[in-house]
């Protein structure tokens, strides 16, 4: 039997979003292969302990804000330089420390960019965590029948400003045409920052509205047999059956709803924090959660192992700091 070995991994993020990789020395395992600063869980640490040591070793800084992320299991093989094992990673966000970060064990570092990774091989164990990573931790979801058109184009502006970089256009109620000079608005916004549109619909109809993705409602998906090419795609999900069918099609990502009570579906009882995490436990698709969302659950959502929340009303209301 392989031994398990647990380990602190920190993925330092800057506000702007990018994140932070390190080489891994040579003389250890995998040398040159990249990673996150971190490492061993010593004897009666705890992980967070671990991930404040780890980083004071590695890097001489001490985080000071640190967020629970998932955690990853992997088989490790032997290879020419290490023997077989299998780790149990816990991932943490830091978004703040104290210190001059520097290399201390003669490791290059590299600050990335979420969607132009420029280092490579990256650790086997960690490629799902850079495609989630690829994706903002904040999903936006229009709703144009309660906000009426000028209010939505607005807040839209300002949530751009804001930093939002992931939305979805869900009009299925509005006619073709509409639609269409919709769309053509909102991309036409959405040029001017990094966000990227997806439309609810088929795939067909987002590539010929110029959409960057598409957005399929669990019947969609249900009936899908191949991923769209040359979009982005993400998939509503109400259960482990549909999530399975959405990371099995490698799609970028799932919705999984609903988390809490929400308004727009009433009669639905809310999955709620626990079961939401049962279903997200082991899955290496990101996950957003929707249903009853608002900026203050995206913490939570995150220690239950998702990738962020999708919001379709609070996320238009002025965000909170
Ligand atoms: N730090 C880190 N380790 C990772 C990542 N992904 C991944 O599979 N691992 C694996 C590689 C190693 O098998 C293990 C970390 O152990 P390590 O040997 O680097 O631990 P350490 O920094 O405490 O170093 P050491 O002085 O004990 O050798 O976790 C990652 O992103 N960051
Ligand atoms: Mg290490």
């Amino acid at each position: 039997m392989t031994k398990l070995v647990q380990v602190a991994v920190a993925i330092l993020v800057r506000p702007n979003g990018e994140y932070l990789l390190a080489s891994r020395p040579q003389g250890k395992g995998w040398a040159g292969w990249w990673e996150f600063p971190g490492g061993k869980i010593e004897a009666g640490e705890t992980p967070e302990h671990a991930l404040i040591r780890e980083a004071q070793e590695e890097l001489g800084i001490t985080p000071t804000q640190i967020q629970p992320w998932i955690k990853r299991r992997y088989d490790y093989p032997a290879t020419h330089d290490a023997e077989a094992k299998t780790v149990l990673l816990h991932f943490f966000f830091v978004s703040a420390w104290q210190g001059d970060l520097s290399a201390r064990e003669s490791q290059q570092l590299a600050w990335q960019h979420p969607r132009l990774l420029n280092v490579n091989p990256v650790l086997p164990a960690n490629a799902p965590i850079m495609h989630a990573l690829n994706l903002p931790p904040v999903y936006a979801i229009s709703n144009l029948a309660e906000m009426g058109q000028d209010n939505f184009l607005h807040a839209l502006a300002k949530q751009l400003d804001q930093g939002l970089q992931l939305l979805q256009i869900r009009e299925s109620q509005l006619a073709t045409d509409v639609l269409a000079a919709l769309s053509e608005q909102v991309l036409k916004i959405c040029a001017n920052y990094d966000c990227r549109c997806l439309l609810n619909s088929s795939p067909e109809q987002a590539l010929q509205l110029g959409y960057h993705g598409v957005h399929l409602n669990s019947q969609r998906l249900l009936a899908l047999t191949q991923k769209p090419e040359h979009l982005l795609v993400g998939a509503s999900c109400h259960d482990a059956e549909q999530l399975q069918k959405a990371q099995v099609l490698q799609l970028d990502f799932a919705l999984l709803s609903p988390v809490l009570p929400t308004q727009s579906h009433p009669e639905a009882v809310g999955l709620g924090w626990e079961r939401f995490a049962e279903l997200l436990n082991g899955l290496e698709i990101p996950v957003y959660g929707l249903g009853g969302m608002q900026h203050e659950h995206l913490a939570q959502a995150l220690a239950c192992g998702a990738r962020g929340i999708a919001m379709q009303r609070a996320v238009w209301q002025q965000k909170k700091d």
